[in-house]
């Protein structure tokens, strides 16, 4: 295949045509048009602030060979939630489930069609570019950078639209560069970066003029093993660190997991679960496991409240719900049988996540 040479002709996610620049990004607005401080948030109002959102798409469709008929499609669904400066929450949800539409709405790319919505004291829709000032957007399946300029340029000429200081700018691009390993890439075109790369390059871009908020839309999608956990321990520094607010949306429970004490699950636009991780656990029927190790090889378990459901050799996996305590089961384990060791296994997250999704499903669902 030959290289592209200058930007393409068509988005490579979509395959829509890409119009210039507009296309490349659905970015914030050049914040130069409108560079008035924005108010700040009223005392004791989250960053982040969402009540009774809504979305709703009208979708034209050919329903013969003139005839055209028009649906709506509820993308969200009175979504609320808060976020307190300096949280890094996760957000997710199955296919179609609504959450690019929410992180589209809170960087004013999208209107809301009903609802209240408030990031950093300000309506996204309406002070759009006021806003890109104090956010960072990431959507890992598309680029904010210039296709054909070295990546270095690129940075230059974020830092310009941003109107970021030049020490301030230098401080911002040489922490990137040493935690993101981009100082071997800043000569080179952002269309010869392999995806990992690219996505390392695109959190940086995000970054050079200390957003408050960073917004990321899948930013591990496709990357192996190495560039995830760079990114995922670059994103814990900077939250823990530079105290930066962080919503992320991601279908690799890993980063979830890793990352976020807090998330919130969507689904056909609803929010189904708004909470600790560890609370997620014990949604769903989920179950932990007690691992015990015998003296000897002894017949299952008969404990109430758990049910045996392994055995091998002296060994015996108990489960249990998540909701419940494990020292009275372990106390009663103990009184009455040879224990030499054991240990708890939290549930599986994908597991739960799954039966979570399938349980608003049904049968039949989609
Ligand atoms: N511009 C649009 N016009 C019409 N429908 C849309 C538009 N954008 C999104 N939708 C619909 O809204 C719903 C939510 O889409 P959205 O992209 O927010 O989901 P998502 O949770 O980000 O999904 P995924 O995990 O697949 O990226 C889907 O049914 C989608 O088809």
């Amino acid at each position: 295949m030959s290289e592209p040479t200058s930007r393409p002709a068509t988005d490579p996610i979509t395959g829509r045509p890409a119009p210039g620049d507009a296309a490349r990004v659905p970015a914030p607005a050049d914040p130069r048009r409108h560079p008035a401080a924005p108010p700040p948030p009223a005392a004791g109002e989250p960053l982040i602030l969402a009540e009774g959102l809504r979305k709703v798409f009208t979708v034209r469709r050919r329903a013969g060979l003139v005839r055209r008929t028009r649906t709506e499609v509820r993308a969200v669904e009175d979504v609320g939630f808060r976020v307190a400066r300096g949280e890094m929450v996760g957000y997710i949800g199955p296919n179609g489930a609504g959450k690019s539409t929410t992180i589209k709405m809170l960087t004013g790319i999208l209107t809301p069609t009903a609802g209240t919505l408030r990031v950093a004291g300000v309506e996204p829709a309406r002070h759009r570019t006021r806003l890109a000032r104090r956010i960072g957007v990431v959507f890992g399946q598309r680029t904010t950078l210039w296709w054909d300029l070295p990546l270095r340029d690129s940075y230059a000429l974020a830092r310009r639209i941003y109107r970021v200081e030049p020490a301030r700018f230098r401080r911002n691009l040489d922490r990137c560069v040493e935690l993101l390993g981009l100082a071997e890439l800043l000569p080179v075109p952002v269309r010869q970066l392999s995806l990992g790369q690219r996505m390392r390059a695109d959190i940086a871009a995000a970054l050079l003029h200390d957003p408050e908020v960073l917004y990321l839309d899948e930013p591990t999608i496709g990357l192996d093993v190495v560039s995830k956990a760079t990114v995922r321990s670059f994103l814990r520094e900077l939250n823990e660190e530079q105290g930066t607010t962080v919503l992320l949306t991601t279908h690799d429970l890993g980063d979830i997991e890793q990352l976020c004490r807090r998330v919130i699950v969507i689904d056909h636009g609803r929010i189904v679960h708004d909470g600790d991780l560890s609370r997620l656990h014990g949604a769903e029927g989920g179950e932990r496991t007690l691992v015990v190790d015998l003296e000897r090889e002894l017949p299952p378990i008969d404990v109430p409240g758990a049910r045996t459901v392994r055995v091998e050799g002296p060994r015996q996996w108990l489960a249990f719900p998540a909701t419940e305590r494990a020292a009275p089961l372990v106390a009663a384990i103990a009184r009455d049988h040879p224990l030499l060791d054991l240990s708890i296994r939290e549930p599986d997250i994908e597991q739960v996540i799954a039966r979570m999704y399938a349980a608003r499903r049904g049968p039949g669902g989609h």
